[in-house]
């Protein structure tokens, strides 16, 4: 029996962000395994969102849930501390514009953190692979990071399918233009950890979409 687990979490980016706690919490009530929380500064991606300080406010009203930071930004090791404080249980962040990989992830872990990896689309996932027994958890980005609603990359499958390969009990996390059209392409790959943004915001019926994205990929899991 694999101990991989599927497990959704939703992207509040493109919520009504006056409303952020009732829309997590909405979130959470339909299904909703854990929260992917989007930090932009402006500077690693072309767009801004929020920081700690709203993190903050968010988990002193949501004591239980899970909550993700992916932290886009240009210098992941300065938001270390302030997120801890702020209760998060995962810090996941990019790779790219960081030299100190190894040390980012262990004040991530002394500051009682998990750690997250991620790669942009144009990133070989070799780049990546180096840290693999430092992570928790690799994100493949399947959509250049700045902006919620893009089209999937199916192209960055491969990278899912060489990591899901090489480990199998590794979490792996898809993030970019993931919902009921492209969940299939992702949970053949091999990724459990599944955010959804714009599908799950916008659908119908929210409880629905989580339901058939975790069952569908929990199915994948479940054949191997
Ligand atoms: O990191 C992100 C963008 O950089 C978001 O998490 C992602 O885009 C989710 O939104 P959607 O499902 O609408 O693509
Ligand atoms: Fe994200």
């Amino acid at each position: 029996m694999s101990r991989l687990r599927a497990l959704i979490g939703p992207s509040i980016l493109n919520a009504d962000l006056s409303q952020l706690y009732e829309e997590s919490q909405k979130l959470l009530s339909n299904g909703a395994d854990y929260l992917h929380l989007d930090v932009m500064d402006g500077h690693f991606v072309p767009n801004l969102t929020f920081g700690h300080p709203l993190v903050k406010c968010l988990r002193s009203k949501i004591k239980e849930a899970f909550f993700e930071t992916h932290m886009m930004v240009q210098n992941p090791e300065q938001w270390i501390v302030p997120m801890a404080n702020a209760s998060v249980n995962q810090y996941t962040f990019h790779i790219e514009p960081v030299s100190n990989v190894a040390d980012i992830c262990r004040k991530i872990k002394e500051n009682g953190m998990k750690v997250g990896l991620a790669i942009k689309p144009g990133t070989p996932v070799e780049t990546v692979e180096r840290y693999v027994d430092l992570s928790d958890m690799i994100l493949i980005m399947t959509v250049e990071p700045g902006f919620g609603g893009q089209k999937f990359m199916e192209d960055q499958m491969t990278k899912v399918k060489y990591l899901r390969e090489h480990y199998p009990l590794l979490d792996i996390e898809v993030d970019g233009g993931v919902g009921p059209s492209t969940i299939n392409c992702c949970a053949r790959a091999g990724a459990n950890m599944i955010v959804s943004g714009t599908a799950v915001i916008g659908a119908s019926d929210q409880a629905a979409t989580i339901k058939l994205l975790r069952s569908t990929v929990q199915q994948v899991i479940d054949d191997h």
